[in-house]
């Protein structure tokens, strides 16, 4: 099973520890491709170019994408949107709060599974459940 996991960067960075976090609790249920999302001292020697043409190829090559989107990113609507287009299962994942509010492209859009949570130990929980089910399938 190959995950991509999406998570803002050029967006803000406030929940980097979190991504890390989703990422370690993600390897349990296969290959996560985006490790890099999660990392502290994240610096891409890459181009935009080359950022954006290997995270296609990986959009291409994965069986899900789950994305935490409380932080509004560009990037994350982009790579979401492409899933979308690539036929892959989508399942965001976003705290509520009153700062921001996830937009209604994507909590609106019938394609895309969405689920919010408060810690944690909830989220945990959401994943085990998509993949649980996914795993019956
Ligand atoms: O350096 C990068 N590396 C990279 O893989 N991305 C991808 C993965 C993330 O899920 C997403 C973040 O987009 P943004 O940077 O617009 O917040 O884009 C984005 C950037 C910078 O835009």
């Amino acid at each position: 099973m190959k995950i991509y996991f999406s998570g803002s960067i050029r967006g803000g960075r406030i929940d980097a520890d979190l991504y890390r976090d989703l990422i370690t609790e993600l390897k349990k249920y296969g290959q996560v491709l985006t490790e890099h999302v999660g990392s502290s001292a994240l610096k891409e020697e890459l181009s935009d170019r080359e950022i954006h043409d290997r995270d296609i190829q990986w959009l291409h090559e994965a069986d899900i994408v789950i994305a935490e989107v409380t932080t509004p990113s560009l990037g994350v609507g982009y790579e979401i949107a492409k899933a979308i287009s690539f036929e892959k299962p989508v399942y965001c994942l976003y705290r509520e709060n009153e700062e921001t509010r996830v937009s209604a492209m994507i909590k609106g859009s019938p394609k895309v599974t969405c689920h919010s949570y408060n810690k944690f130990p909830e989220a945990r929980e959401i994943l085990c459940h998509i993949f649980g089910i996914r795993t019956r399938q």
